[in-house]
């Protein structure tokens, strides 16, 4: 079987994605990996850039001890949010919320996605990963918005406390770089990651763009 044959699995429970997937026109199947990856982080011993293809690696190998995985492309991910070459990670509760988001404040920090491509073919592993990486800079919002942020619930599942597409708190000033890496799936990776296991989308971005998918992202 060619991997051109081999269907899509998005090892994944976050819907944004989900979302984000759909928007190449390719049928997938969606399963969660198991496993915790903040245990496993803990022996990360790389630079903080590093972080989240390492993270999406894991991810792909806690996969393919699914049943369901093999036979299948998986795809899988991970976001970080790096702030002073510290990764700063999710939110453990409310003030560490409130923590993060003041230490973001006003100032730049950098979204590296790690992006994993993998298939596991009668007993073969193959893999393909990289990362994308997005400077953000955040706006100098005030301690009230945060705390009116931090109460809709919204930080609590997402890297740095943060959603950029959050349409209430809209943290960010400016980006300089892929707006999809920073909601969690950089398109334009996934797609050369997916070229290499001949899997092209059936939607088109703008072939005339810098980035294809461009017109998804808002680069400002
Ligand atoms: C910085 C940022 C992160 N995020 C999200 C993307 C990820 O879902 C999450 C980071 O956690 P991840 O561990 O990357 O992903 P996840 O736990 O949500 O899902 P899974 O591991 O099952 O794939 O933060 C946003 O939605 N918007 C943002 O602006």
């Amino acid at each position: 079987m060619t991997t051109t044959q081999l269907p899509l699995l998005l090892a994944s429970a976050s819907p944004r994605r989900r979302q984000i997937l759909a928007k190449l026109g390719l049928p997938y199947i969606v399963s969660v990996a198991p496993g915790d990856e903040d245990a496993a982080q803990a022996h990360y011993q790389g630079p903080a850039d590093g972080l989240g293809t390492w993270t999406a690696t894991h991810k792909a190998l806690m996969m393919f001890t699914r049943p369901e995985a093999a036979n299948h492309l998986v795809i899988t991910s991970d976001t970080t949010v790096i702030l002073d070459d510290h990764e700063l990670g999710k939110p453990r509760d409310e003030e560490h919320a409130r923590s993060l988001l003041r230490s973001l404040r006003g100032r730049w920090h950098r979204v590296v996605t790690g992006v994993v491509v993998s298939t596991m073919v009668d007993g073969q592993l193959r893999m393909q990963g990289d990362s994308c990486n997005t400077p953000v800079l955040m706006r100098p919002y005030t301690d009230e918005e945060i705390d009116a942020y931090i109460a809709t619930g919204d930080p609590m599942d997402k890297a740095g406390a943060y959603g950029i597409q959050s349409a209430s708190f809209q943290p960010t000033e400016r980006i300089a770089g892929c707006y999809l890496n920073v909601v969690g799936l950089p398109l334009c990776t996934l797609v050369r990651l997916l070229a290499n296991f001949d899997v092209y989308p059936a939607s088109q971005g703008d072939p005339h763009s810098a980035c294809p998918w461009s017109e998804l992202c808002h680069i400002s």
